[in-house]
């Protein structure tokens, strides 16, 4: 609490003016009443209950922050480095739904964010391949993809097929290493999910889109730039069953805003991108989110995300 709510409250007068001990109309000895009305309210239980409900609401607010009208709860802050940090939710209906898949179909559902798969340095090596491959496009608003699978660029206002669009070029700006890099995180990555929702290793798959992102403050120029809009991800994207999102660089380092939210019934949740740190949750609508607009600075991540539909499965990419 800060030395302005321990001042004394100032009581006012009927006008405005500042009520202290008032001097008769013609000038005469100062009138104590007015100062003793405002001294039995000093002492008022109903003002002091108000008082402590403002102070105690603010107090709350102050712990959750309160940005744009949300309770926010944080989940993982930037500064903490976690382990594995694991915070279950009763599945949602939407995997009835769709084919059930012995060993995979998400019967645990929940999210999770840990520090410890990927290393700094290989993060440091991935955040280079997603600047490298987006220094030769990009979109004209905020939110640029590139996708090593298929080859999607964000170029504009649309999106080209960098590998057709730039041949053998792109073998100088995605190397052999490059990729085998990218197959490295993505096992480990599948890994700490199957270990963490108890599937069968042999059923889960990778699946498409995967891509690296690029968001900044511009203003949005299509629909494809508005990464802020809240979303299930098995909605959006159709075969994913498990999520995950690698983060390339650091929230209020390297941009501000930018949070990734869990939207809940009463409380949100949010995850401060941090370099290298993995998050992944189950892709249905028990985990609706959305991504806070960045304010300044840019923000890369990585989404890889998995299926348990072997229909829906693809192979890492190569040059080989
Ligand atoms: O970049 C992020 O934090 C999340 C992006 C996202 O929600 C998505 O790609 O579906
Ligand atoms: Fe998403």
């Amino acid at each position: 609490m800060t030395t302005k709510h321990r001042r004394r409250p100032r009581v006012t007068g009927e006008n405005g003016e500042a009520a202290g001990p008032s001097r008769g109309a013609q000038g005469g000895k100062p009138s104590l009443k007015r100062s003793r009305t405002s001294g039995r309210s000093w002492r008022s239980p109903l003002l002091w209950g108000i008082f402590a409900v403002i102070v105690a609401v603010s107090g709350i607010f102050l712990f959750w922050g309160y940005p744009g009208g949300e309770v926010m709860e944080v989940l993982a802050s930037q500064q903490e480095t976690l382990r594995h940090k694991f915070y279950a939710v009763p599945c949602s209906q939407d995997y009835g739904n769709h084919k059930q898949f012995t060993g995979c179909t998400p019967l645990k559902c929940g999210r999770a964010v840990t520090d410890a798969v990927i290393t700094q340095e290989e993060a440091r090596r991935m955040l280079r391949i997603a600047e490298a491959g987006l220094s030769l496009g990009g979109s004209d608003g905020g939110a640029s993809i590139l996708d090593l699978h298929s080859g999607a660029l964000s170029m504009g206002r649309n999106f080209v097929n960098m590998y057709r669009y730039y041949g053998e070029q792109m073998k100088e700006i995605v190397t052999e290493e490059d990729f085998q890099l990218y197959r490295d995180v993505r096992q480990r990555i599948q890994q700490e999910i199957t270990r963490t929702f108890d599937l069968d290793a042999a059923s889960l798959y990778l699946t498409k889109p995967t891509f690296f992102s690029r968001m900044n403050s511009s203003e949005a120029k299509t629909t494809h730039d508005e990464y802020w809009h809240p979303h299930i991800d098995k909605v959006t994207y159709g075969s994913f069953d498990y999520t995950s999102l690698l983060y390339l660089s650091d929230y209020s380092k390297d941009f501000g805003g930018g949070r990734f939210i869990f939207i809940d019934e009463k409380t949100n949740s949010t995850v401060e991108p941090r370099l290298g740190r993995l998050s992944f949750f189950t892709s249905g609508s028990e985990n609706l989110h959305r991504v806070e607009k960045v304010s300044w600075g840019t923000r890369y991540a990585i989404t890889i995300s998995f299926t348990c539909n072997p229909d829906h499965s693809i192979v890492d990419p190569t040059w080989t």
